[in-house]
């Protein structure tokens, strides 16, 4: 039987603590996967080097994810083409607003035979309204492509500490051949026939976070933030539910659902640069690269890519938590309309 190949396309804070783990699996299942993984760099100089260069002499990523050692069967390659020659899995880890430009480049260099993941949260925006990420890459590659998503943040995942994900497969066996690819004693990982409910959580819980993150600047308590988290799981149901179909009421009980709802409102970095937003009133571009060296925020993008929606199909009283957190963050409102704006 032939090997998989694994090649993973992005390298931030979740890019780097995944693949340590995947380079664990492949050497322990052996029998199915190549020794090698390949990891595409987008390529910036630290400290006077090559990030490629530290990353493939340090096996460690010393600025998404320092302090932490990446196995010495991950090359880290800044050519995204020589990064997937001959891969017959694709993982994708890139901030979303990113991954447009990166199917450009791979637009027909992949053959159909290739299995691809997406890790990614958020959605593609363009005129004709908001695609799912694993449709962006399937259209332009033409293959089958699963989704992960769950309560992972990536510091926590590096450190080892129990976590569970949830895997989106619309082939069963694709379901199964990731399962081993990613779970360990510590990283348990559930599967479900819902690519997109999977992915979809992952996008709009960035959007509940943001408000959570707000609700701590106001210094607002506990029960404030679980009512954001009540409605905001409703409101991420019923927008998904209202767009897209073959969704399952059980994804939202996953790991994907609920539960990264519940870590991104405590740990996330979307809650973390809400609530200085509120605290220092600069904005979210300025704190973003303030406090989060490089790392990117999703939540205000999608929070904005959303309302395009909402406000086109004139949902705004459906959707209050999500029109109200959109306009404190890019239209002035006091952030104190949080609570008052969606009872
Ligand atoms: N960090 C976390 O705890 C988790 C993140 N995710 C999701 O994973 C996805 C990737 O996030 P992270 O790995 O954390 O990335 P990150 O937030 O650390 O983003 C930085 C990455 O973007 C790259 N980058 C910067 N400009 C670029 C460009 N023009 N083109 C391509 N890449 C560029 C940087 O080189 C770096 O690898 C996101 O959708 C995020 O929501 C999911 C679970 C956990
Ligand atoms: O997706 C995450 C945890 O599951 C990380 O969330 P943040 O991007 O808000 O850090």
């Amino acid at each position: 039987m032939k090997k998989e190949r694994v090649a993973v396309i992005g390298s931030g804070n979740w890019g780097s603590a995944i693949t340590r783990i995947m380079a664990n699996n492949v050497r322990e299942h052996g029998n199915l996967f190549e020794r090698d993984i390949r990891m595409w760099v987008f390529e910036e100089i630290v400290n006077n080097r090559k990030l490629t260069e530290l990353i493939n002499e340090k096996h460690e990523n010393v600025k998404y994810l320092p302090g932490y050692k990446i196995p010495d069967n991950v090359r880290a390659i800044p050519d995204l083409i020589e990064t997937v020659q001959g891969a017959t899995i694709l993982v994708f880890v890139v901030p979303h607003q990113f991954v447009l430009k990166v199917c450009e480049q791979l637009k027909g260099k992949i053959s159909s035979d290739v299995k691809a993941i997406s890790l990614i949260k958020g959605f593609h925006a363009s005129e004709s309204g908001l695609k799912p990420i694993t449709h962006v890459i399937s259209e332009y590659l033409n293959i089958n492509v699963s989704s992960l998503s769950g309560a992972n943040i990536a510091h926590e995942i590096a450190e080892e500490k129990f976590s569970e994900t949830t895997i989106g497969y619309k082939n069963v066996k694709d379901g199964e051949l990731f399962k081993i690819l990613f779970e360990t004693k510590y990283f348990r990982v559930g599967i479900v026939d819902d690519v997109v409910g999977v992915e979809l959580c992952g996008a709009l819980k960035n959007v509940v976070a943001v408000g959570a993150g707000m609700v701590d600047g106001l210094k607002m308590g506990d029960n404030t933030k679980a009512a954001i988290i009540r409605i905001g799981l409703l409101e991420m149901k019923k927008f998904i539910q209202t767009f897209y179909s073959g969704i399952r009421d059980e994804t939202f009980f996953q790991s994907c659902g609920i539960a990264d709802v519940i870590t991104s409102c405590y740990g996330g970095r979307n809650r973390k640069v809400a609530e200085a937003f509120v605290l220092s009133k600069k904005s979210f571009e300025e704190l973003e690269s303030e406090l989060l060296n490089g790392q990117k925020l999703q939540g205000t993008l999608t929070a904005k890519e959303i309302y395009q929606v909402i406000k086109r199909e004139n949902l705004e009283n459906e959707f209050p938590l999500f029109t109200t957190i959109y306009r404190i963050a890019y239209d002035g409102l006091a952030p104190e309309r949080l609570v008052k704006d969606i009872v």
